[in-house]
């Protein structure tokens, strides 16, 4: 066994939260050999029902888990910590974009940034959950100033799990043989699927599907799956919101697969054409606890429009919370 590691979680008495914590707790996220320290952050009214929550932890008695911080100050929460999965915000309901959940929980986010700034280790892993997630990743990396703006990144990987499940269920295969998928963007309604340097079994995913599905059923499903599983389920999504968000930190902490990469939202370097800044989901590889940005890849008319589109909307989104960074 490795020596234990500090995992923050926000908003840990949610139902993501509930998805997450005995996942990373039993080693999924970090592997069987690697003990973790939860320290969970909730608002003081949710401090009983995450004592609940901790109860249970406790009671799995998993190997690797070496203890368990539960606390509703946010200098408590971010102490020391190796990895920090921001969840703790509202979600959207029924008929809203996500995007006008900015109001209500961009708030949440400075403070949190600040705090992880004052007390995080220099090297944390910055994963934001809570919606809007690139915007809120953005406020939160505008208030750490000491950090370097590469631990802070925003969760489209389950837009990205999402893809490979549609693509694998049109095609018959198993999304194990799906390799290359890409979401461009923000994780919202103008996030753009990209199947051009994706393979099936080997072959290119766009000789396998004809043009009409990619782009009117394909690309609407996986943009809109989120609203269609609220609309479902009464709730937004958790349990795979969970899943993609150990994956997303999985791949950036122990690395992506030769031949492969994953979609992550990161603060762009204008790669691609994109503004720099936003935090934007690229195509990355992973390896040493680092990510990189795919580069040179083929960008043809269809891509562009809908590449430039999605920048579009995170450059109107940080327009409007530029008075949630810190001053420098
Ligand atoms: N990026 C994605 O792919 C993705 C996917 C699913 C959900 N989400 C988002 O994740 C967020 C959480 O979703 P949920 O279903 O778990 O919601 P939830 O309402 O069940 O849980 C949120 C929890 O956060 C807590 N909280 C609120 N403010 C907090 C703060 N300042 N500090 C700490 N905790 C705080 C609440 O008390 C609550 O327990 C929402 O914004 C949702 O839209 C994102
Ligand atoms: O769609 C939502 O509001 C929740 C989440 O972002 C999702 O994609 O499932």
């Amino acid at each position: 066994m490795k020596a234990p590691v500090r995992v923050a979680v926000t908003g840990a008495a949610g139902q993501i939260g509930y998805a997450l914590l005995f996942r990373i707790a039993a080693g999924d996220m970090l592997g069987p050999d690697q003990p973790v320290i939860l320290h969970l952050l909730e608002i003081t009214p949710a401090l009983p029902a995450l004592q609940g929550v901790v109860m249970e932890l406790n009671d799995c008695a998993f190997p690797t888990l070496a203890g368990v911080v539960a606390t509703d100050d946010v200098n408590v929460a971010f102490k020391d910590v190796d990895y920090a999965l921001l969840v703790g915000a509202r979600p959207r309901g029924p008929g809203m974009e996500r995007k006008d959940l900015l109001e209500a929980n961009g708030a949440i986010f400075g403070p949190q940034g600040k705090a992880l700034n004052d007390h995080a280790k220099r090297d944390v892993k910055v994963l934001v959950v809570g919606n809007p997630a690139n915007t809120n990743a953005l406020i939160a990396q505008q208030n750490a100033p000491d950090l370097d703006p590469k631990c802070f990144t925003a969760m489209v990987r389950l837009d990205h799990n999402r893809a490979l499940s549609q693509l694998a269920e049109k095609t018959g295969k198993h999304t194990t043989e799906i390799k290359k998928v890409t979401i461009w963007g923000n994780h919202s309604s103008t996030q753009y699927p990209d199947l051009h340097h994706a393979t099936v079994d080997g072959k290119p995913a766009l000789t396998l599907v004809d043009q009409a599905w990619y782009e009117n059923d394909f690309i609407p499903t996986v943009q809109q799956r989120g609203a269609a599983i609220i609309k479902a389920r009464g709730a937004s999504s958790a349990a795979s919101a969970a899943s993609a968000a150990i994956d997303h930190m999985r791949s950036w902490a122990l690395g992506t697969e030769e031949g492969n990469w994953v979609s992550m939202g990161i603060p762009s370097d204008g790669s691609y054409g994109i503004a720099p800044g936003v935090i934007y989901g690229y195509p990355v590889t992973c390896k040493d606890g680092r990510y990189t940005i795919v580069q040179g890849l083929e960008i043809g008319e269809f891509s562009r429009g809908r590449m430039d589109a999605t920048d579009k909307e995170l450059r109107e989104e940080r327009g409007g919370v530029e008075h949630l960074f810190a001053k420098k």
